[in-house]
């Protein structure tokens, strides 16, 4: 099973819409004059919301190869939720991706993984990807409890999505204490919880799904560690955070197979 990888830069709450426009153009361009092949590593960019139309007008202008999503949605089709954004208005800006329970949203959001599961179904209703994200905290990290807090977030994610929408979805696996922190996963650390990660899909499934599936490493990922995280069997990409915000790192990042062993 060949699991195309997945380079996802999440903005989060940085650069407005002519700074993101700036940034995508760069990127675009970088990638570019690399001759990169997006049927090789795709490529996204994960902007704002308030971002995403004008991504998508200089996406679609200059025919670029990179795609791009949103960083949160509603679990509601419509209707009085002030604030809130539906799946429905992000599939009709063009997104492909949307991002799910982010460690953000379920540490100041109180996100918890029933709704991250009403939240996939959502975005998989409309026709996009949820990027669902689990990973565990320092202290569960020092107790050694690492897998069995992030599969308990999968179960619950999972609990209400049957094989054919599984096999859809991506899963980000980032460790919150890796996350902005410049401290990284060993590459055995993200193998460890990516691999049971695919073990329980094909137990909750079955193998086909759970080989489907693709599990990104997220936390202080940058152009001179992905290669070795990336050579991980069961790592096919990573949900980058910081360094997505720099066009020529982020390119160097996407284009990881170029420095392998560097
Ligand atoms: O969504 C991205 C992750 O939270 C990783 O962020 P980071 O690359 O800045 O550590």
């Amino acid at each position: 099973m060949t699991r195309t990888p997945l380079m996802a830069g999440n903005w989060k709450m940085n650069l407005d819409h002519y700074e993101a426009v700036a940034l995508v153009q760069k990127l675009d361009w970088t990638l570019k004059d690399a001759k990169h092949d997006y049927e090789t590593v795709e490529v996204a960019v994960i902007p704002p919301f308030t971002d995403i139309r004008s991504v998508q007008t200089i996406v679609d202008a200059d025919k670029m190869g990179i795609v791009f999503g949103a960083q949160d949605v509603s679990e509601h089709e419509s209707g009085a939720y002030t604030g809130e954004i539906s799946a429905a208005m992000l599939s009709r800006l063009g997104c492909t991706y949307v991002v799910i329970g982010h460690s953000e949203r379920r540490q100041y959001h109180g996100e918890d993984d029933a709704l991250i599961g009403r939240k996939a179904k959502a975005v998989l209703k409309a026709g996009m990807t949820p990027i669902i994200c689990c990973g565990e905290g320092l202290d569960v990290r020092k107790e050694g409890r690492q897998v069995d807090y992030t599969l308990a977030q999968i179960d619950g994610a999972y609990a209400d999505l049957d094989a054919d929408e599984a096999k859809k979805t991506v899963i980000a696996y980032e460790p919150v204490w890796a996350i902005g922190t410049g401290e990284v996963a060993t590459p055995e650390d993200a193998q460890e919880v990516c691999g049971a990660i695919r073990a329980r899909l094909a137990e909750l499934y079955d193998q086909e799904t759970a080989d489907a599936v693709r599990i990104l490493y997220g936390g202080s990922v940058k152009s001179s560690n992905v290669a070795e995280i990336m050579a991980k069997d069961d790592v096919d990409g990573a949900l980058v955070g910081g360094a997505s915000l720099k066009a020529e790192e982020f390119a160097a990042i996407a284009r990881f197979t170029e420095h392998a062993g560097a």
